[in-house]
């Protein structure tokens, strides 16, 4: 089986070094570049997709459309769930990242942004900036919406995608692309390759970038590799 994941390319907020997590910005040009180079490598390599899945912003689900664009694909299905969301970064979305290391302190900056389980600063209830606002989270439940998340809750919500859409598309034989974020494919890494708590601390995945998985019929990972 093979699964290819992407990171969207560079969004408006990368570029400016500011927490985004929901916070629905686009693409910056040079993240429009990355997505397209990425649709065009993977043509170039034979990759040939049955399905993708992305989460509910527009930063990656325009990677994915640039990337289906670029390799003629653009009628493949697509799958969007805000259980691929890009980790709630709480009251520290909209603040610089350098800033806020000068604040807090890098220490604290580096565990609220890799820990695997302290929670960010969580956003007020009445903060206008609460998903509960927002259009497309209305057919869930809200009362269950995030204010902030750290790593482990964001894989406890990839999860069930996972569980209940993904790796059965996988098990039917389909070759699946998803087009997410970096610290919602950081936790399905995580859960693919068995890696610790301590260890995920260190895992990065770039913008843009391709990354291939090749598992067995019981989901081992048999090889990893970025295009
Ligand atoms: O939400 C964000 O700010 C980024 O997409 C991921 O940021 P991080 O590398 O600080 O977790």
């Amino acid at each position: 089986m093979r699964l290819v994941m992407i990171r969207h390319g560079q969004s408006e907020w990368n570029k400016l070094n500011l927490f985004t997590g929901w916070t629905d910005v686009d693409l910056s040009e040079e993240g429009v570049a990355e997505a397209r180079a990425a649709g065009k490598l993977l043509k170039e390599k034979g990759f040939a997709f049955d399905v993708a899945y992305t989460s509910v912003l527009t930063r990656a689900n325009h990677t994915l459309n640039l990337v289906l664009a670029e390799m003629e694909e653009l009628w493949v299905p697509v799958y969007k769930s805000w259980r691929l969301n890009e980790r709630h970064y709480g009251a520290l979305q909209g603040l610089n990242k350098e800033e806020t290391a000068e604040k807090y302190g890098a220490d604290q900056v580096h565990i609220w942004r890799r820990s695997y389980d302290v929670l960010p600063p969580l956003l007020e209830e009445d903060d206008p900036r609460q998903s509960k606002f927002d259009r497309r989270y209305q057919m869930l439940d809200t009362s269950t919406l995030p204010s902030g998340e750290n790593l482990k809750v964001t894989l406890e919500r990839v999860l069930p995608y996972w569980e209940d859409e993904i790796a059965p598309s996988l098990k039917a034989g389909k070759e699946v692309v998803i087009a997410a974020h970096g610290n919602s494919l950081r936790a399905l890494a995580k859960h693919l390759e068995g890696i610790s708590d301590d260890d995920i601390m260190d895992l990065e995945i770039p913008t843009g970038k391709p990354l291939v998985y090749e598992l067995d019929d019981n989901f081992k990972v048999l090889n990893k590799y970025y295009l």
